[in-house]
């Protein structure tokens, strides 16, 4: 694992350990629903295999309902022998769940939307029915296979009435799921109501009963409520490689390990591989044929672009002037655009130095406004420049 000397691993005491929480990654399961996430059995098994060498806790995969391909699939996967958990998302039903225990999964992840839209235009199903098929369902599994983990989720948690949420959390907390899910379905939570939400949850359920979190990005705040959902003491996120998933998808892995990196480096250091993270996101770019964003998390092009001339005095200095992450840890590296109209004498100073060309105070000042100058007219890149500082030492 690459260990960036810039990193700052001395915290006292994390903020947020990264003990406390852990990552169900969906990538098989939401990333399916994503437009052109359409993965065949050989594709799940390298997703599979680089989500685990990561180090994720939990991979999701799709319902095995959706084929007799996709069940097969799962007992391929199961079968691989991974350190990660593998858990299946099954609507909570008999017929699903019946199909879904002889997958060789670790858990099943139930749902059953609560919200008005999705009792009268999905399922057909009030409160009280949903309670009592939970119970059928989850006293079956507890019954015939107690060594599976056990989930509920109240899809489209944030549009649902708060008192029919702690009725069906309560139910299913007392019937002894391991964890219940909120689910910000259609991206519409803020993360103060993620927060709150979290916290009146916790009140009604078990202790040892865990809280998952899966936020949608409809309204950009997948990562700002994954992190208020854990800050609130959710114990699970779920997340995907590039945040594929429906519509424009969900908490991305690499942002949400931004995020949290930022409270306890060193708990992340030793949790996961994260210098394989710029691998995980090629290999899902490629799978669904699109670009990394020029501005994603940690991996865009751009991500570690530094090129005013007042940042980049600092950054020669030390980098973590102007980074919050050193890109280092996470298997990228950074770039330095000194040529251009906003650079600054400090950073034209240090390119020559690179070069072995030393300007003295006056010539420096011209040679960086001359750059300014020609940067004004047109792009200027590292060999231009170089060709200057050159031309410029002698004059
Ligand atoms: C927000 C989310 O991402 S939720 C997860 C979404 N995941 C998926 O949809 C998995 C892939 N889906 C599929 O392959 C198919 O939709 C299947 C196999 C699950 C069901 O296929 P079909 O039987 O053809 O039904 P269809 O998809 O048209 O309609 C959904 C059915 O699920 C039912 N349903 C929805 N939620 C639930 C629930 N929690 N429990 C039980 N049934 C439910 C609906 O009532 C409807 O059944 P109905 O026709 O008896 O009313
Ligand atoms: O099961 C869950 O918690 C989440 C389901 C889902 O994908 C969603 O609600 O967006
Ligand atoms: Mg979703």
């Amino acid at each position: 694992m690459t260990q960036d000397p810039s990193v700052t691993t001395d915290h006292p005491a994390p903020l947020i350990p990264a003990t406390s929480w852990a990552i169900i990654d969906s990538t098989l399961r939401e990333g399916e629903q994503f437009a052109r996430g359409n993965f065949k059995q050989g594709d799940k098994i390298e997703i599979a295999r680089a989500l685990d060498a990561f180090g994720v806790e939990f991979i999701e995969v799709t319902t095995p309902m959706v084929s007799a391909q996709t069940h097969a699939d799962i007992r391929r996967l199961t079968g691989l022998g991974l350190k990660a958990k593998f858990l299946t998302h099954v609507r909570c039903h008999m017929d699903d769940v019946q199909r879904a225990v002889d997958t060789g999964v670790d858990g099943l992840d139930l749902l059953f939307g609560t919200s008005s839209f999705l009792r009268e235009f999905s399922h057909g199903k009030n409160i009280g029915q949903i309670i009592d098929t939970a119970q059928q369902v989850i006293s079956w599994i507890k019954t015939n296979h107690p060594d599976l983990q056990i989930r509920f989720s109240a899809e489209d948690t944030f549009r649902s009435e708060e008192a029919d949420l702690m009725a069906v959390y309560k139910a299913v907390s007392d019937l002894g799921v391991h964890r219940v899910g909120l689910a910000d379905t259609v991206g519409v939570a803020t993360p103060r109501q993620v927060y709150t939400l979290v916290r009146e949850v916790r009140k009604v359920i078990h202790a040892e009963c865990g809280i998952e979190f899966h936020g949608h990005n409809d309204t950009g705040c997948a990562v700002s409520n994954a992190y208020e959902a854990i800050e609130a003491g959710a114990t699970h996120i779920d997340t995907t490689i590039l945040g594929i998933g429906e519509r424009n998808g969900i908490t991305p892995l690499g942002g949400f390990l931004a995020r949290m990196f930022t409270f306890d480096p060193q708990g992340l250091i030793d949790k996961y591989n994260l210098d394989l993270l710029p691998e995980l996101d090629r290999m899902i770019a490629r799978m669904v044929d699109l670009p990394i964003p020029w501005n994603n998390y940690l991996t865009g092009e751009f991500a570690y672009n530094h090129k005013a001339g007042m940042h980049l005095k600092a950054i020669y200095l030390n980098p973590g002037a102007y980074e919050a992450i050193p890109p280092g840890v996470f298997g990228v590296g950074r770039r330095i655009q000194a040529a251009s109209k906003v650079t600054g004498k400090h950073a034209i100073a240090y390119k020559a130095r690179e070069l072995g060309l030393h300007y003295g105070e006056d010539a420096l000042r011209r040679v960086t406004d001359h750059i300014k100058a020609l940067a004004e007219q047109d792009e200027l890149d590292d060999a231009h420049l170089e060709q200057v500082l050159r031309e410029w030492v002698s004059a």
